[in-house]
């Protein structure tokens, strides 16, 4: 098997074809300079690859995991089922259901095992990467100083008047 990469935020999504969407959640992270990994996993296609993922995460250096998939979307839920880090999961929107399928599927866990489930989409994605970073800056002040000024620019970014 190839070697799985393992980074502080390790982004899985379970096909090739969800990246246009998980792509956004590395942008936040490039932004902060938090460093991150990305890769194919998928629960139900490659369940060896993702059960060695899931169970070996913690000990590799992952401290955040982001997890997105489409429509019967079981990945981030059973990656959660199988590790002590946190999961952050994004319901990619689906061709048939529009992504309702994909963001049931994520947010409706069975009561002790726990996903943290964003927006349907690239908003969604985005805003995954920002979570991941949130979470690692409680424990890095430097991160916490950058995420503020992250913060303070954006919403310098959002005009006062109305055109
Ligand atoms: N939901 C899952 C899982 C899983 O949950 O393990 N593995 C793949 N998929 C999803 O199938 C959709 C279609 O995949 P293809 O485009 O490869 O046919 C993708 O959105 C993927 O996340």
């Amino acid at each position: 098997m190839k070697e799985l990469p393992f980074e502080k935020v390790t982004i899985v999504m379970g096909s090739q074809s969800d990246w246009p969407t998980m792509e956004m959640a590395t942008k936040p992270l490039s932004e902060l300079g938090v460093p991150f990994a990305t890769a194919v996993v998928s629960a139900h296609r490659t369940p060896a690859r993702m059960t060695e993922f899931a169970t070996t995460a913690h000990e590799r250096g992952t401290q955040v995991i982001i997890a997105g998939a489409g429509g019967s979307a079981h990945l981030p839920g059973m990656i959660a089922a199988m590790t002590p880090l946190p999961v952050i999961g994004v319901p990619v929107a689906s061709k048939f259901m529009t992504g309702m399928d994909s963001l049931l599927s994520i947010v409706q866990m069975p009561k002790g095992v726990a996903v943290a489930t964003q927006a349907v989409g690239a908003s969604g994605a985005f805003n995954a990467g920002l979570m991941a970073a949130q979470m690692l800056s409680l424990t890095d002040p430097e991160l916490q100083k950058r995420l503020i000024a992250w913060r303070e620019k954006q919403s310098a970014s959002v005009p006062f008047e109305v055109e």
